[in-house]
Order: C-alpha cells, then structure tokens, then sequence
C-alpha cells in the first residue's frame, strides 16, 4: 500500500497520527501496540474537529505520570517492545534517528543523551502509534511532498530555539524541504524522524489507485488555513506499460576485463537502467565482448559518449525498445538485530543480495538460511520504503 504525504502546514507525530486514524487505522490496534512497551500513566484518545472548516482527525495524549524525560537508551528500549514485530523495528528506527541526532547536536553518547520532550510519553505515543497505524494500514512505501519549514523561534526545555529546531533540521538531512513563511514550528523531529524512518521519498503522488484520504489536526490554530496534514492511500498502478528505452550497443575486441568492470559501473552511477556484456566471436575469429547498455533517450547522449571516450571504440549501435516495469515496493524485515530490504513485486518478493551477504556475514550463517528467513519474516510485516528500482543487487 503507498500513502501519500501532503503536509500542508507542517507535519508532527501527532498530525500524522491523526490522520492515519482519519484514513482507518484502528485506534485500538494502535493502544495495543503502545501498550505492549510498558508505559504506564498515559491515554490516547482521538477528537473529531474542524479547522477553517474542514473536518479532521486530532489525537490527545493524556498524561497522569509525572516521570517524562529519559535517556534514549530507555526510550529506545521501551520502543523495541512494541507489538507487533514491524511497529518496534519502525519505532526503533525512528528513536534511533532522534539519539543519534540528539547525541552529535548535543555532543553527548547517543545512548544516555538526555532527551527532554522527545523523550516524553507524547513522543513515545506518537512514534509507536504511528507505526503501529501505518503497519496496520499495510503501508509499504511512504511519499510526502516536499515539507515546509517555518520561521521564527520555539520554546523547548533547552530555552528558545530557532525555527526548524536543530533537531528537525539534523533530522530531514536528505529530505526535500521549502520554506513556507509561517511563523513558528512547523515540522518537529518527531515527524520528522518519522519519516526518515520509514524512508520516505518526496514527490508528486506516484502512479497509483486512490483509496482513503484522512486529515490530521495539529495543535495550533493558524490565522488564514487549516493546519492540517492530509495522508492518501493507495494501490501500486499496475504495470507501467510501454516505457520507451534506448539500447546501445558495441563490440569491442581491443579492451580488458577490468576497463569493462570499469565502465559498466561508470554507466549505471551515470544513470543507465541496466548496463551488460555478452561473449562474441568477431572478424578473424577475435574473441569479443559486446558492451550493451539499456538508458532512458535523456541519458543517452551523455552515456554514448562515455562508451566512446572509455573504450576508444569507432562506432556505437542505437536501437529503439519499448520496455515492461511491473511495480515494485520495498519492506525492511529485522533478522536478528539485521536490517534486510524485501522486494515485492506482483508476482514474487525478493530479499536484497546485499543486505543478505552482510546479515550473512555478520551471523555466520548459509545466505539461503537468511534469505528464508527474511522471507518468512516479510509475509505478515509492513513497514516501509521505496518504490524505485534499487540497484543493489
Ligand atoms: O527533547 C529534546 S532533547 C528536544 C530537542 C530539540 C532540538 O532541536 S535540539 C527540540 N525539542 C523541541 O521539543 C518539542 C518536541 O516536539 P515533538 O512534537 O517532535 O515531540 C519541539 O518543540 C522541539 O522543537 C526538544
Ligand atoms: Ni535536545
């Protein structure tokens, strides 16, 4: 399932919580999952309201312990609790980003770095119950438009701090961002870490079916707009028929294997779809190599005359290929403390080579062992990430 992020104002853990209850995740489902960390003295309740008019989705967390502030370590801990299994990885992920961040902003260990509100019971609700309403929602990849970042000043426990926090700016490092002219905070790490953990990507809404649309409230009330997030579900377009492809070709008897190696990993770093040899015998009985290269009609140019200037080959075959992309979309399973990427497509899931040989290496175990455990692993989890080709393998 894709969900589209339009966060029109801003996004905080609890707007985007808001609205995935908004769009159907079950409020229950998601007290279960922050119920099983152990908090205690805490209450999700969640209001329907309306803001300039438009009827959304606001969540209150109440808190009767007074015990607020931790260290990362234990709130990451409490995190790793959370049920079911893909909720704590996303959640631990999430809480991970926020100490690493907070740790480098405050020049302390990551592990005891004292978190003040991030490490509160609001922030703990908001980031597993997040999690939890996109596990139960079956959200596999997660897109947002680019966020907007206000200006101005926050109160915080460190005092006054400027417009995004040091935290939310450490955190959306990568992520695409525009400012917006509001004044005061209008992204916080929580959202923020939410997003990096899921690994968002930023665009347009991708080709898709549109589901459910939900709205989630943020606590403050904005002069001239709603201040609201909007997240849009969505089935995977089936397959993109007809993409047009160039394939460029040449034989090439006069280079070695090494300039070749070379060469195709220049071409796919430059942006080619995919970049091959095959085994020729030419002219003369010649032993060759046949360098094919498959690229868009906007690389071609550039990627044409890499292949020239590289292997000093005279000439260099075009042909037009109209190409099939079925859809695909990434899951992150956790084997054993070991992060490993699922591929799925309409037809089968895949785990990532790469991520395997690591996990491999790291738990000295037979790569098929942990490919089928991965796979195991995937059926009932989703948590997560990007729809684009990764070339990883
Ligand atoms: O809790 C900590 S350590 C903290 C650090 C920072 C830095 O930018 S550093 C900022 N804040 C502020 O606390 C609230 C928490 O917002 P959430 O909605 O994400 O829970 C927010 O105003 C942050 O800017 C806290
Ligand atoms: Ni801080």
């Amino acid at each position: 399932m894709i969900c589209w992020i339009n966060p029109f104002t801003g996004l905080a853990g609890d707007m985007l919580l808001g609205a995935l209850i908004d769009a159907g995740a079950p409020l229950d489902r998601i007290r279960a999952a922050v119920s099983a960390t152990g908090l205690t003295g805490w209450d999700l309740t969640a209001e329907r309201v309306t803001d300039h008019g438009l009827a959304a989705t606001r969540v209150h967390v109440e808190v009767t312990d007074p015990y607020t502030e931790r260290r990362a370590a234990e709130v990451i801990e409490m995190a790793s609790r959370a049920a079911p299994g893909p909720v704590a990885t996303l959640a631990v992920a999430a809480l991970t980003a926020i100490a690493e961040v907070e740790g480098r902003l405050h020049d302390a260990d990551p592990a005891t770095v004292h978190l003040h509100e991030l490490g509160g019971h609001d922030a703990l609700v908001d980031i597993v119950g997040s999690a939890a309403a996109l596990h139960a929602l079956g959200v596999t990849d997660v897109i947002s438009s680019p966020l907007p970042l206000g200006r101005g000043e926050v109160n915080s426990a460190h005092g006054v701090l400027p417009c995004p926090a040091p935290a939310t700016l450490a955190l959306l490092t990568g992520a695409a961002v525009r400012g917006c002219g509001l004044p005061g905070e209008t992204v916080t790490p929580t959202g923020a870490a939410l997003l990096r953990a899921v690994r968002a990507r930023y665009g347009p809404p991708p080709p898709m079916t549109l589901g459910a649309t939900g709205y989630g409230a943020g606590s403050r009330r904005l002069p001239d707009r709603p201040n609201l997030v909007s997240v849009t579900l969505g089935d995977p377009a089936p397959a993109t028929a007809n993409e047009e492809v160039v394939v460029l070709e040449t034989n090439l008897d006069d280079v070695t294997g090494e300039l070749l190696g070379h060469l195709i990993t220049r071409l796919l770093d430059a942006g080619a779809l995919d970049a091959w040899t095959t085994a020729a015998v030419m002219k003369k009985g010649r032993p060759a190599q046949v360098l094919h290269l498959l690229t868009t009609a906007h690389h071609e140019g550039r990627l044409r005359d890499m292949v020239l200037a590289e292997t000093g080959a005279l000439g260099i075959r075009r042909i037009s290929a109209t190409r099939t992309a079925l859809p695909r979309a990434f899951e992150t399973v956790d084997v054993d403390g070991h992060t490993i990427r699922v591929k799925h497509g309409p037809y089968a899931a895949k785990p990532e080579h790469d991520d395997l040989v690591a996990a491999a290496a790291a738990l000295g175990l037979p790569l098929r062992a942990v490919a089928a455990r991965a796979l195991r692993l995937s059926r009932g989890g989703a948590t997560v990430t990007s729809q684009e080709e990764h070339r990883a393998q």
